[in-house]
């Protein structure tokens, strides 16, 4: 049956954008990465565009390895850290979403839940919490620990974090706060609680000291691809980013997270699937074939080896070019993104050198790069939608702003041509534009009804 409801649209933002070599590309911000101005511009360009919301991917570490190589791409090396990006944001614009990542493995679950509830406060109801158990070695390194902790712990602290954020988030029940100056009572006892929680992992007493939030409680994004992320993403999120490999891979993990929700008393159209894609749009194919040419030209073979070093969790610092790609280097079971491992791993089985694996890596990413001209880029955008394979995307542009202006230019008017995409905002808050209910306090829930 034709979708009645429309395509949900996000910016993912790296400062110069998706690609390693953005930062070499003329229009971009060279200064941008610590230019609020830079990123008020990429955020004031995606609201005019009705997006729902913009996407701070992030990780509290630095990128490690080849040090010749990091020096060439700055995305990781030089970024502001991302709620205090989102507080600024947040008295900034109006109607955008804010979505940002923060881990569950190194931080504590009040600070969380006072974060976001603070800048969902500011932005009068449009902050999302992107919930990541970290994937990279490298983020253990500056909280105590050697390294990642294993999958199954992450994933297991990452569950009470949660669930410890959530009782917080109920402290005070809608409608708590009485305000009451004639008798000097500013809330109501009864409608403020205690979580008192006592767990694994962690051991809160609360209450949050911040009242109950425009949006009940801020939006759950969540990305993990393996079992226990699509468990945890049933239980919690209400948008996951998905990795773009192919439409019927997406079909089938789009299936299986919405399948997994009545269990946790969900509705499935309370979460919206969104795959990372990445988009090269020109007037002709072309046209938009060049500007893929043009940064991977751009790009250092040092560079690549680097990111695929990360991604394939084999050091490759002195592989050659022109060699098919060293099977042996590789990991029996990566400690990382398993799906996206897969992904390069099955491009290199059938003997493809290391330079085309580069290639490869460098056009498609962690998502499906989309090149083509505007209509070709909705033919894809309309069948994913209308086929269940997405409910939206998140948009890697490879540079911005100007991928972004490209894709308002050429691509949107053509998918509201078709119906696809909204023309003005349909709410005041990102659970109203999503389409989201209202979560319920679950101190009110269990409460007797009125006599
Ligand atoms: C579109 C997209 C965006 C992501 N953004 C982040 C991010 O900002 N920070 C992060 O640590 N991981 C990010 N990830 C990685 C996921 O959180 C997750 O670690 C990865 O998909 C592996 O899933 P798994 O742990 O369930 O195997 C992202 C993944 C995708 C597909």
């Amino acid at each position: 049956m034709a979708r009645t409801d429309k395509m949900k649209l996000g910016t993912f933002v790296y400062t110069f954008g998706f690609h390693p070599a953005s930062w070499l590309h003329p229009a971009s911000d060279v200064n941008g990465a610590n230019d609020f101005a830079h990123l008020l511009d990429v955020a004031k360009r995606s609201e005019a565009a009705k997006f729902d919301f913009m996407f701070m991917a992030d990780s509290p570490a630095a990128a490690v390895g080849d040090p010749k190589a990091l020096a060439r791409i700055p995305t990781k090396m030089n970024r502001f850290e991302p709620l205090s990006l989102l507080s600024a944001l947040a008295v900034t614009t109006n109607d955008l979403g804010l979505v940002a990542t923060v881990s569950t493995s190194y931080y504590e679950p009040y600070n969380v839940a006072r974060l976001f509830a603070s800048i969902d406060h500011l932005s009068k109801g449009r902050v999302c919490w992107n919930v990541v158990t970290s994937d990279h070695d490298e983020t253990g390194y500056n909280f105590n620990r050697e390294g990642l902790d294993p999958h199954a712990l992450r994933y297991e602290r990452g569950n009470e974090f949660v669930d410890v954020v959530f009782g917080l988030w109920d402290s005070f029940e809608e409608g708590a706060l009485l305000l009451d100056r004639e008798n000097g009572v500013y809330y109501d006892k009864d409608k403020h609680h205690t979580l008192n929680h006592k767990g694994k992992h962690f051991q809160v007493r609360g209450p949050l000291n911040i009242a109950r939030t425009p949006q009940g409680r801020p939006v759950i994004a969540q990305a993990g691809g393996s079992e226990p992320g699509m468990d945890m993403a049933a239980r919690t999120a209400e948008i996951v980013f998905s990795l773009a490999s192919n439409i019927d891979r997406n079909r089938a993990f789009y299936e299986n997270v919405k399948r997994r929700m009545p269990a946790h008393g969900r509705d499935p159209d309370d979460l919206k699937i969104m795959p990372g894609i990445v988009i090269n749009v020109g007037e002709t194919e072309a046209e938009a074939k060049a500007k893929v040419d043009y940064l991977i030209d751009k790009m250092h073979p040092d560079v690549g080896r680097l990111m695929l070093s990360e991604f394939l969790e084999a050091d490759l610092r002195d592989v050659a070019l022109d060699k098919p790609f060293p099977m042996d280097r590789l990991p029996a079971a990566p400690k990382g993104s398993r799906a996206l491992f897969d992904e390069l791993v099955d491009f290199v089985r059938s003997g493809r050198t290391v330079g085309e694996l580069i290639r490869h890596y460098a056009e498609k990413h962690t998502g499906n790069g989309m090149t083509g001209t505007p209509a070709q880029i909705a033919d894809f955008m309309e069948e994913w939608f209308d086929t269940r394979a997405a409910d939206g995307f998140i948009l890697m542009f490879p540079t911005l702003p100007s991928s972004l202006d490209d894709f308002v230019r050429l691509v949107l008017p053509e998918l509201r041509r078709r119906g696809l995409f909204r023309e003005e905002y349909e709410g005041k808050t990102l659970r109203e534009n999503l389409g989201l209910s209202m979560p319920v306090n679950r101190f009110a829930k269990t409460k007797e009804p009125a006599r």
